[in-house]
């Protein structure tokens, strides 16, 4: 039988981080790894339109402004579009380890209630690796970098290759991402050997 573990805490024998050397320069933009991304796409009109950067080390920051259309009670974000804020910004992460890595497990802290029109302030950072698997933690903070923590996050990314989109995705979206030579630009700068 396969046990597999729900823990989040990183296993023995997992190991720190390493930044790739063609990693993009503390405090560069990352733009978006698909323009249709829910997240990040800057093409995807329902989207939370993150604007991510490269951190130190093998971290990111972002800022997410909470719009009335993220709503779930009066005035309150919506706590799936909060989840989906931090596993998109820790998603980015794989920019600087130049892997592509899908959320296996996300596991969310909701702190404190965030209102229409906040600045969340994110950041995150990969804690550990082993094998294939990422363990990635992030944070969102009210109005400022050091403003109070309203939602917290620990994930367990796992590597694929381009396949596992080439394989399980819409053929549609598949052949237009493949035949636009940005899309595959980016495609590889997260993986070495695409
Ligand atoms: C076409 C042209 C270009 C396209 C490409 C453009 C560039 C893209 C660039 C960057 C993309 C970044 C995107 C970020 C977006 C934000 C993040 C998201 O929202 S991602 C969406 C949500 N996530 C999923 O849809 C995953 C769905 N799940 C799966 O596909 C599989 O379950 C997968 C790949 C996660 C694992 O399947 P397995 O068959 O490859 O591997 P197994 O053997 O099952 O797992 C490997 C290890 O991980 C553990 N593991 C897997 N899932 C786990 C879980 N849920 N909890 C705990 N451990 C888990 C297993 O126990 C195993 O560990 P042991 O090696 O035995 O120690």
């Amino acid at each position: 039988m396969n046990v597999r573990t729900t823990s989040l805490t990183p296993p023995a024998g997992a190991i720190a981080p390493v930044r790739h050397p063609d990693a993009p320069a503390p405090g560069e933009l990352l733009g978006a790894h698909y323009d249709q991304c829910f997240g990040c796409g800057e093409a995807q009109p329902h989207g939370l339109h993150l604007a991510t950067r490269a951190g130190e080390g093998v971290s990111v920051t972002a800022r997410f402004t909470v719009k009335a259309a993220h709503q779930g009670a009066p005035g309150l974000a919506h706590g799936g579009v909060l989840a989906a804020a931090l596993d998109e910004t820790m998603g980015a992460l794989g920019w600087l380890l130049r892997v592509i890595a899908v959320t296996g497990r996300l596991e969310t802290d909701f702190v404190r209630p965030v209102p229409v029109d906040t600045d969340l302030y994110l950041d995150a950072h990969v804690v550990a690796v082993r094998g294939r698997k990422i363990y990635s933690t992030a944070t969102g903070r009210i109005g400022g970098p050091d403003g109070p923590v309203a939602v917290r996050a620990d994930a367990l990314f796992i590597e694929v290759k381009v396949d596992h989109f080439i394989a399980n995705g819409r053929p549609e979206e598949i052949n237009a991402a493949l035949s636009d030579p940005d899309q595959v630009k980016v495609a590889r700068a997260f993986e070495v050997n695409p």
